[in-house]
């Protein structure tokens, strides 16, 4: 059960998917990009793993951090080591960040999970084994065909739809885009979607991110004649009595906090001031599965939903083993890209979905990635 090793190795993978200068996720032609995967190593062999962004588990965070708090110690402590490491936050000059947290969280839920052969979801404590997705559409782009206009959402959305979507969420355009953010343009891509889909499709929007607040109110209220499920992060998360003040006056539920830092300490800020209708987290956002859980935990105590953000194996066990969300989101999307193609590091999808939108939790021991460690080690660059 003693921890004897942290190891970190980074590999290349294909791509097709490339970030904009804002950050956003938009499809272009194949390219390699890195990968780091987090392996911890207990005295009797057993190992788990989890993967992040190569600056994530860099030399320096898992020397001076990672390691010192978890070598030699009990792997099954994941509630000691976590608040260990958070601790260590406030003396690391912002560079242990919740990123890494996550990682490392991860990485010993797996373990625990794959020691003793059973899916992290059943270690919790399963609620469910499968669970109904949106499908996430990546931001507005400027490409032919693409999602360039009103009309590619409104066809992209209805062949998400014939895919066995019952929910979708539209990124809308944001910077660098050259004429966004555009509320009208937003409403005009909505009403495109609504238009294609019917009214029975759950639909949601996360929009361009600072919007003021006479933009938001507008988008909102637009929203609302379209009778959408939700709006998200319409303006900059860190104002908090924004979004009070935007929740005190739209009837369409307000979702949030994602991007905004203070994992559950922080979502019990904004639960208490009403600056939400739906709480939202998400396992790289707070800082794990563990705080992950502790704020779906929060929300059920005020009756509240905590919607879950992002994909990946993580998110989907915490899915699995709460009750207070309903959705699993599953992208980014885009028609571009086949997003059931998977990852060359991963032999299947660890969010396979049925024709009817469902998608079925992997009853595979840990996080229930399928690693190709042959791909791994094949791609290594350090
Ligand atoms: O800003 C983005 O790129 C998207 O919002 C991205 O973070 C997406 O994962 C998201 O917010 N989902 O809710
Ligand atoms: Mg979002």
């Amino acid at each position: 059960m003693i921890i004897t090793d942290v190891s970190v190795r980074v590999f290349s993978h294909n791509t097709r998917r490339h970030s904009d200068s804002a950050g956003h996720a938009h499809p272009g032609p194949v390219h390699q990009v890195q990968q780091a995967i987090v392996t911890i190593r207990t005295e009797d062999g057993h190992e788990g793993h989890s993967f992040c962004p190569p600056e994530v588990a860099r030399p320096h965070v898992m020397d001076k951090y990672v390691r010192k708090v978890l070598i030699g110690q009990d792997h099954r402590d994941r509630e000691r080591l976590w608040q260990d490491l958070a601790h260590w936050q406030r003396g690391s000059a912002a560079q242990l960040t919740d990123r890494t947290l996550a990682v490392v969280d991860c990485a010993l839920w797996d373990l625990a999970g794959r020691s003793l052969g059973q899916p992290v979801y059943k270690l919790i404590g399963g609620y469910r084994d499968k669970v109904r997705a949106y499908g996430s559409i990546m931001c507005g782009d400027e490409q032919e065909g693409g999602l360039a206009t009103p009309e590619d959402y409104g066809r992209f959305a209805e062949a998400l739809v014939n895919r066995g979507y019952k929910g979708i969420k539209l990124h809308t355009w944001m910077p660098p885009v050259s004429w966004a953010p555009d509320v009208k343009m937003d409403l005009k891509a909505c009403a495109a979607v609504r238009e294609a889909v019917g009214p029975d499709i759950a639909l949601m929007i996360d929009a361009f991110h600072w919007y003021k607040r006479s933009d938001a109110l507008e988008l909102g209220r637009g929203l609302e004649k379209l009778d959408f499920a939700w709006i998200e992060e319409p303006m900059d998360e860190q104002s908090m009595s924004s979004y009070q003040w935007l929740s005190e006056n739209l009837d369409i539920p307000v979702v949030g906090p994602e991007s905004a830092a203070g994992k559950h300490w922080h979502r019990a800020e904004w639960i208490k001031s009403g600056a939400c209708d739906i709480l939202r987290t998400g396992v790289n956002d707070v800082g794990g599965i563990t705080p992950a859980l502790k704020t779906m935990h929060l929300a059920e105590a005020f009756g509240m939903e905590c919607e879950v953000h992002g994909n990946t194996a993580m998110n989907l066990q915490v899915v699995a083993a709460t009750k207070n969300c309903k959705w699993y989101e599953r992208g980014l999307l885009h028609p571009f890209l086949e997003y059931d193609d998977g990852f060359d590091y991963l032999n299947q999808l660890s969010d396979p979905m049925d024709r009817d939108g469902w998608v079925h939790v992997p009853d595979r021991p840990g996080l229930g990635e399928d690693i190709n460690f042959d791909h791994i080690e094949n791609n290594r660059v350090a």
